[in-house]
């Protein structure tokens, strides 16, 4: 019954690739009935054609010690290279606590974090450290970029940790960045002398320096006004594009959630919601009207919120 339904679904998705039919209501009836398992080529990792980069497995976070809060309650999440993901919600989900752990910057209670085939828990501090260093870009709210550096300087900031690069090399990848950014005329300004979005430029282009295959940005267009917030998700979305570099950005903005590839809904430190809404790729219309891994809420089974 369960290859019988998924064999019309894929029968269908084919028409739909070519404008003739919708695959939502088949897709209802594949809830309703809850074969879940359809999922497993979306969730396990070890299926072709999915290239997991970044994983959770059963995360939980619980600050304190005498006053407990527990900010995450058992998190399952896969990332792929190349993904642009939004993770949304209300304040005091639990979406800067995921993050910080997802970047390595905190370790979980309990549960465990995987990039591409190592352990990034089983790790000690200086050996995360080094993987930060190499393999993640971080852009924050308030861009921590030094007052009295230039911006050339600031995005050279990552390399004087630890860098193979020589330092030409280093020079000019980092002019390269930020001619990328749209601040080829800037470089030698403070970042003082700098606007907000401009400032948020240097720290997308220092995030970029150490060519990472990640980037996690927690609020990066918080305090910009509108016109800029747009501009610099623009910005990282084309070098999303162009790179190839996966982004996970918390953000309040329901706006420009809606335009990453995905996005991921947390309440009360668990996942609510996680889905697709990619329209780049036609290929994906399959996960356009489905959630790709939601273990929370299939198990709720209110398929509407997820349609
Ligand atoms: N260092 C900490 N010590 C104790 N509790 C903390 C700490 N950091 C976060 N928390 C608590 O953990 C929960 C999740 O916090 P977190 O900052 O991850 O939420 P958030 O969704 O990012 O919120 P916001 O949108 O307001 O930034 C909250 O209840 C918060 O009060």
């Amino acid at each position: 019954m369960e290859g019988q339904l998924e064999r019309q679904l894929e029968r269908q998705l084919e028409k739909q690739l070519e404008g003739q039919v919708r695959v939502k209501e088949l897709w209802v009836k594949v809830k309703k009935g809850r074969y879940g398992a359809l999922w497993g080529r979306h969730c396990d990792s070890s299926l072709e054609g999915v290239d997991v980069m970044l994983e959770t497995r059963n995360i939980t976070k619980v600050y304190g010690t005498l006053v407990k809060t527990k900010a995450l309650g058992g998190i399952d999440l896969k990332f792929e290279a190349g993904e642009f993901s939004s993770i949304i919600g209300y304040s005091g989900s639990g979406k800067t606590t995921l993050l910080n752990i997802l970047g390595a910057l905190d370790r979980p209670t309990e549960g465990s974090v995987w990039f591409q085939e190592g352990e990034v828990t089983a790790m000690s501090d200086r050996e995360l450290a080094d993987f930060r260093n190499r393999n993640i870009g971080f852009i924050f709210q308030f861009h921590h970029l030094l007052p009295e550096f230039t911006a050339l300087e600031n995005v050279l900031i990552p390399t004087w940790i630890k860098s193979h690069s020589s330092s030409r090399a280093k020079e000019g990848r980092a002019k390269e960045l930020l001619e990328l950014v749209g601040l080829k005329e800037r470089l030698n300004n403070k970042a003082t002398d700098l606007s907000g979005g401009q400032q948020q430029r240097v720290a997308i282009a220092r995030s970029l320096i150490n060519e990472p295959a990640i980037i996690l940005a927690d609020e990066p267009t918080g305090n910009l006004d509108s016109e800029t917030t747009e501009q610099v998700y623009s910005l990282m979305r084309e070098i999303n594009a162009t790179l190839n570099t996966a982004f996970i950005v918390v953000t309040h903005n329901d706006h420009i959630a809606a335009k990453s590839d995905r996005i991921i809904e947390m309440k009360d430190g668990l996942i609510l919601k996680d889905y697709l809404t990619s329209k780049k790729n036609p290929e994906k219309v399959w996960e356009d009207v489905a959630p790709k891994y939601c273990r929370h809420c299939y198990e709720d089974g209110e398929e509407n919120q997820l349609l």
